[in-house]
């Protein structure tokens, strides 16, 4: 296993992502011949820094979930480097180890999953569900096992005898609570929550983002949430990235960007978002994104958003914009970011 003192990452820091790529072969044909390449994820960097929530928006395709399943490491990286600060406090450069070596570094990171009626299995009991983890890394006695299962129940506001029970029994908000259990039986730093609570009504989706807030002042845990709500998003996260057909637009703190946009791009998802008008609950017309996310296997020269983009002019269409580092601890990978006065509430 590398252990890495020489590959410095910030002393706040827990996860660092350093230009990962992740490209996927489409094969076509009985000779299975490439016929395409799927950039999924293409030269995104950036830190997740110990105890925040990060936050990651974009449209459907925009390689989300990609990005969560290579800092796994369910995916290897096509390209790219991926570093993880370990409970210890040495720093691991994960991009290359094996399964076995991944294997105690996985204690350490979780994924909680989209759909709690799919994801836990219907013919084990609670015991066995949320004790799994314990019992593929060989941690505890089968009592010892019993007891840690009731407690970790009993954090996620479940009762403690329901443990014989079968996943059917309990509505949906409560699945993911069973899955919340489950992902914190090794006692992780790390939590990656994919759309986790989207399947949810709105009410019970507000109580376990609440009850996951809780555990994260807690145990100190620290967030990736990955979702298409930015209002949710703006309700949790410390800081937000911002993804376009597998590139990082714009990177910064929740408050600064969702007051004062850089990317068009987060411009247009802001506009988007629901907000109560004057006179209470009901929402304000929703003003759509125009155009159709472009195909990911043909993604536009030059800036990726600019058949998109209200502002682009020729440079947008040929050059392609770097991830820069701008004031305030943000950063944005568009041409214009400073010349553009955005505000989040633009009709694109
Ligand atoms: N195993 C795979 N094989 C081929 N292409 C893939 C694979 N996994 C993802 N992709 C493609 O990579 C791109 C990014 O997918 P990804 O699931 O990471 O996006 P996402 O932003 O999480 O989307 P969603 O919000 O719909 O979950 C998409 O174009 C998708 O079709």
């Amino acid at each position: 296993m590398t252990i890495a003192p020489q590959i410095s990452i910030d002393d706040d820091t827990l996860i660092s992502i350093r230009a990962a790529r992740k490209y996927f072969p489409i094969h076509e044909g009985w000779m299975r011949r490439q016929v395409a390449t799927v950039k999924a994820v293409d030269d995104i960097t950036f830190d997740i820094k110990k105890g925040e929530t990060f936050g990651l928006v974009g449209e459907s395709g925009s390689g989300k979930s990609s990005i969560a399943r290579l800092i796994l490491r369910a995916y290897d990286l096509t390209g790219g480097q991926i570093l993880f600060r370990r409970s210890s406090g040495d720093v691991v450069d994960i991009t290359h180890l094996t399964d076995v070596e991944m294997r105690s570094i996985r204690r350490e990171m979780q994924m909680i999953f989209q759909d709690p009626y799919s994801s836990l299995n219907p013919r084990m009991t609670l015991l066995e569900l949320v004790g799994e983890p314990l019992v593929i890394h060989g941690i505890g006695t089968k009592g010892e096992i019993k007891d840690r299962v009731a407690e970790l129940l009993g954090l996620v506001g479940l009762r403690p005898e329901y443990v014989m029970r079968y996943p059917h029994a309990f509505s949906g908000g409560q699945r993911q609570r069973i899955g919340i259990a489950r992902a914190l039986a090794l006692n992780p730093s790390f939590i990656a929550a994919d759309e986790a609570v989207s399947a949810l009504d709105v009410s019970v989706a507000a109580q376990n983002i609440n009850l996951m807030q809780d555990l994260q002042e807690k145990f100190g845990l620290t967030y990736l949430f990955i979702t298409h709500d930015l209002g949710m998003v703006e309700h949790i996260s410390d800081r937000v990235g911002v993804m376009y057909l597998g590139r990082l637009m714009e990177v910064g703190p929740t408050d600064t960007m969702f007051a004062k946009p850089l990317h068009p791009y987060t411009e247009a998802l802001l506009a988007a978002v629901p907000q109560p008008d004057p006179r209470g609950n009901r929402l304000r017309k929703r003003v759509p994104l125009k155009g159709e996310i472009a195909d990911a296997m043909n993604v536009p020269a030059g800036c990726p958003f600019h058949p998109r983009c209200p502002y682009a002019d020729d440079k947008c269409r040929t050059d392609v914009p770097e991830l820069r580092d701008v004031a305030g601890g943000r950063k944005v990978r568009c041409h214009y970011a400073e010349q553009l006065d955005l505000t989040g509430v633009a009709d694109l």
